[in-house]
């Protein structure tokens, strides 16, 4: 089995005489600035004025503008969105770096496809969480963690490995589990989860059931709490233990018609498309199609947010939602986090 380190593997000392930038207080960035503070390490966070900025203060955490916070720091941790990094590191972070800085990313995307070509006096390496940021926050605040993988691009300092590894225990990856990986490995299959099973297949298959149940003539909010409200339940379920946990907990009819029916639903036709959405990844076209997406302002991006927004499952979701206090609780605000509109 691959080595698999956990808190008592890993020493922190390395980190603590080190400054720490947190360039984005988003999704990643706020739980990574306040993890780390709260393990005792140093950390400024580095932000254009706006609202990640009035987050960041008002949360009690030092704040200073992208190239002041860059400059004052030994290790930079970019967690800008990944298609505005480019831009960002040459105007504000590449100026101020030393050598022997330490470059960090928390997805392999821009050093993998070359849009950022770092210096070669500085270290650079990757720790990357498996998991969304808000639960990379409030996993670490009820004393667990997000598992996270850690690969290095470049040793200038001989140091890279260490510190990577007490940043990764400082963001609480140490209590789940930390994985070496390379960026090509991390960019590639962090790519596909996302967008074959995670994102991009979940969306997808829960829309399809639920069209399919509302076409039929049931009821929007049956088909609603049947395809995607009870998907948590049994997702906790796989989380815990595993397809068998998962297997155990429902009925034996709903056994069988697992097994009999998920491999009509998922066949090897499907897993033929997951091939290419790996092949577009692996030969860089999926990210040209980002990156130009990008340069041309989001148009295809921006419609179709809008027409997801507008589907069905949303609309009689939202109303659901209001009558679960319980649920609307744990709901993610990002726009509290993430002032940019398209995000
Ligand atoms: N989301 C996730 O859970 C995961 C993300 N990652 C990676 O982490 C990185 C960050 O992603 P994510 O946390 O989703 O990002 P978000 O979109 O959530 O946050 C982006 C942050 O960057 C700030 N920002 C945007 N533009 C600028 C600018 N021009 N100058 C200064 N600050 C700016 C935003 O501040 P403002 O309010 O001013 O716009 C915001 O604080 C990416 O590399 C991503 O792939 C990796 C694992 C999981
Ligand atoms: C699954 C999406 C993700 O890769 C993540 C939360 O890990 C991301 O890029 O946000
Ligand atoms: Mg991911
Ligand atoms: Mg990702």
């Amino acid at each position: 089995m691959t080595k698999v380190l956990y808190n008592n593997n890993i020493n922190e000392e390395v980190l603590q005489s080190k400054k720490i930038a947190i360039i984005g207080y988003g999704s990643q960035g706020h739980a990574h600035a306040l993890n780390l503070k709260e393990s005792g390490f140093d950390v400024v966070v580095g932000l254009r004025k706006g609202r990640s900025w009035d987050k960041a203060v008002e949360d009690g955490v030092d704040v200073k503008s992208v190239a002041d916070a860059s400059k004052e720091a030994d290790v930079i941790m970019i967690l800008l969105p990944d298609e505005y990094q480019p831009s960002i590191y040459k105007e504000a972070i590449e100026p101020n770096l030393e050598a022997g800085n330490a470059l960090v990313f928390a997805h392999g995307f821009n050093i993998h496809f070359n849009q950022i070509v770092p210096p070669a006096d500085v270290d650079v390496f990757l720790v990357a969480p498996k998991g969304p940021g808000h639960l990379v926050r409030r996993t670490y605040e009820e004393g667990a963690g997000v598992p996270a993988l850690y690969g290095i691009f470049q040793d200038a300092t001989g140091q890279a490995t260490d510190v990577a590894l007490a940043y990764a225990k400082g963001i609480g990856a140490g209590r789940a589990g930390i994985l070496e990986t390379s960026f090509q490995e991390e960019t590639e299959t962090d790519l596909f989860g996302e967008q074959a099973v995670l994102c991009g297949g979940t969306s997808a298959l829960v829309k399809a059931g639920f069209e399919t149940l509302v076409e039929a003539g049931y009821q929007p909010e049956v088909a609603y709490f049947e395809c995607l409200h009870e998907l948590k339940l049994i997702v906790d379920l796989l989380y815990e233990g595993g397809l068998e946990n998962m297997r155990h907990s429902i009925s034996d009819t709903a056994e069988w018609g697992d097994f009999m029916s998920g491999p009509r639903i998922v066949d090897e036709d499907t897993k033929a498309r997951m091939k290419e959405v790996l092949s577009d990844i692996q030969t860089g076209k999926f990210a040209q199609g980002w990156i130009l997406e990008n340069q041309a302002n989001r148009p295809r991006y921006a419609a179709i947010k809008k027409a997801e927004s507008e589907h069905q499952i949303e609309k009689v979701g939202r109303e659901l939602r209001e009558l679960m206090p319980f649920v609307k609780q744990k709901a993610i605000n990002k726009k509290e986090v993430v002032s940019n509109d398209s995000n």
